[in-house]
């Protein structure tokens, strides 16, 4: 059975050109004009992309006493339905380690999943067992292993931990992912605010300024350069760990940064709202900042300094954010946003021109594909790939409310928003499944692991810069050596 789109441009990230993209079972099987298959899918005056990639999402997660409310059933629907075709997920291990944390996390997506999906695996400590672990993770296919600088007492690492870690990374082709703030300062300055008696979500920004977040983040490079591997800065929300980024960049470094779509939209004054619910829904770390901040991103995104929008998707229900009623740092952190990314994204990045469509296809699927190693199957349209498209009407528009959303959650953080530029179709590997003709309902267990090797170009392009450039002893003979030694 074969499917041709037809009438649409294909956006790509490098260029855009008119063409009918004909899918046989699983895959791209040609590009080009006056293409026939079995069905036909109507692209007429819509753009034919790559399906989103959401780099960052927890989805049924343990954390902060509670677990996420977002499904893997509720939340990859949800991503079919805004155009995201594949989610990583975190994996957070527990006493039993990472393999069974890893096999957690594979039962309940295979069982549940819409989309296709691959894992991310959290180192929280060191150890033998985690070293020799690590391999075993990399030999399951996956090769990205995150690392909290933050959340004191739970899963934060310190220096020596990270270097370990990101020096066993380097030997074996993985990449590490960082969350960057200062773990030690953020505890001192929750303390302090709870001293002062502010004990409200407002307390959340006060105790996580954009300097903590940008010295963790010069910190994470320096010691990524130090072992050699490249380091991707999740969530990277100010200008701060935006400058470390760059400038890192700029010497040559393998650095990668991800904005969120909440930071490039939301403020902090959200924070100061009299609702307290309003308030804690959007307690996420990194907080909200302020304008300038958020054009720091934008003006990243269109340099070539941050390479990837993702949304962290980390959902609590209200009941759950009201753990945190009489002391915020009780509140769980995290927010939404896996839903409307793309939406979101076109409307403030496409249509006001702070974006080319080029660029959104880059941010949202193609080098987020590149960097977790799993190109062109993923993130490109393209003969070969996997047929993970989305068909997009620049003309469809909504406004943003949790009454209709398919998440599970009882509110939007973008309640209200309203985004211009939403699929027609989103197919997963060759399969409408969302749109004018899918089921439009979620496929729990259509949605496959996506295994990514190790050894990227960039990893083993450092592997080799590092070993030229190693220090090596000075072989001096013994008439230059002083007497006695
Ligand atoms: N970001 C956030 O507040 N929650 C999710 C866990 C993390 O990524 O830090
Ligand atoms: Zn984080
Ligand atoms: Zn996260």
């Amino acid at each position: 059975m074969s499917t041709v789109i037809k009438g649409g441009t294909v956006v790509a990230a490098d260029r855009s050109y008119e063409a009918d993209v004909l899918i046989e079972g699983e895959t791209i099987a040609a590009i080009g004009d006056n293409l026939a298959g079995d069905k036909v899918i109507d692209a007429e005056g819509a753009y034919i992309m790559p399906g989103g990639i959401d780099p960052h999402t927890h989805l049924e997660m343990p954390f902060m006493g509670t677990t996420t409310a977002e499904t893997w059933e509720s939340g990859t629907f949800a991503a079919l339905s805004g155009g995201t075709t594949m989610v990583v997920d975190f994996v957070i291990p527990g006493e039993d380690g990472m393999l069974k944390a890893l096999d957690a996390w594979e039962e309940r997506a295979a069982r549940q999943a819409s989309s296709d999906y691959s894992f991310h695996v959290a180192v929280t400590g060191w150890s033998e067992k985690i070293f020799d672990d690590m391999a075993a993770v990399v030999g399951r296919g996956v090769n990205t292993f995150k690392h909290f600088m933050a959340y004191k007492g739970a899963l934060m690492v310190n220096d020596d931990e990270m270097f370990a870690s990101f020096s066993r990374c380097a030997a074996i082709g993985a990449l590490p992912l960082v969350h960057a703030e200062n773990g030690d300062l953020v505890a001192a300055l929750q303390q302090k605010c709870l001293e002062m008696g502010i004990s409200g979500p407002e307390a959340h920004a006060y105790s996580r300024p954009p300097e903590v977040e940008g010295e963790a983040t010069n910190r994470a490079i320096m010691i990524a350069d130090a072992a050699g591997v490249p380091v991707y800065i999740v969530h990277t929300s100010c200008e701060q760990a935006h400058e470390a980024i760059r400038r890192a960049r700029q010497k040559g470094m393998r650095v990668y940064g991800e904005p969120l779509i909440q930071h490039l939209l939301l403020d902090v004054g959200e924070y100061a709202n009299a609702d307290w619910d309003h308030a804690a829904r959007r307690v996420m770390s990194p907080p909200f900042r302020d304008r300038q901040h958020q054009d720091s991103l934008w003006a990243g995104l269109s340099a070539g300094s941050l390479q990837v929008v993702a949304t962290d998707h980390c959902a609590f229900t209200t009941e759950q954010k009201q753990f945190g009623r009489t002391d915020f740092t009780k509140i769980p952190n995290g927010t939404g946003g896996l839903e409307d990314r793309l939406s979101l994204l076109w409307t403030h990045g496409v249509e006001t021109g702070r974006l080319t469509m080029n660029e959104f296809v880059a941010v949202t699927s193609t080098n987020i594909a590149q960097i977790l190693n799993v190109y062109p199957r993923k993130g490109a349209v393209m003969v070969g790939a996997d047929a993970d498209i989305v068909v997009w009407d620049p003309k469809k528009s909504k406004t943003i409310t949790a009454a209709t959303q398919k998440s599970i959650i009882d509110y939007n953080v973008f309640e209200g928003h309203e985004v211009r530029g939403m699929p027609r179709y989103t197919l997963s590997r060759g399969e409408v499944v969302w749109g004018e003709e899918g089921s439009n309902e979620p496929r729990p267990g259509r949605g496959r692991f996506v295994k990514r090797p190790p050894f990227s170009a960039v990893n083993r392009a450092l592997s080799t810069w590092k070993e030229l450039t190693a220090p090596r002893a000075v072989q001096r003979s013994a008439e230059h050596m002083p007497i006695g030694v």
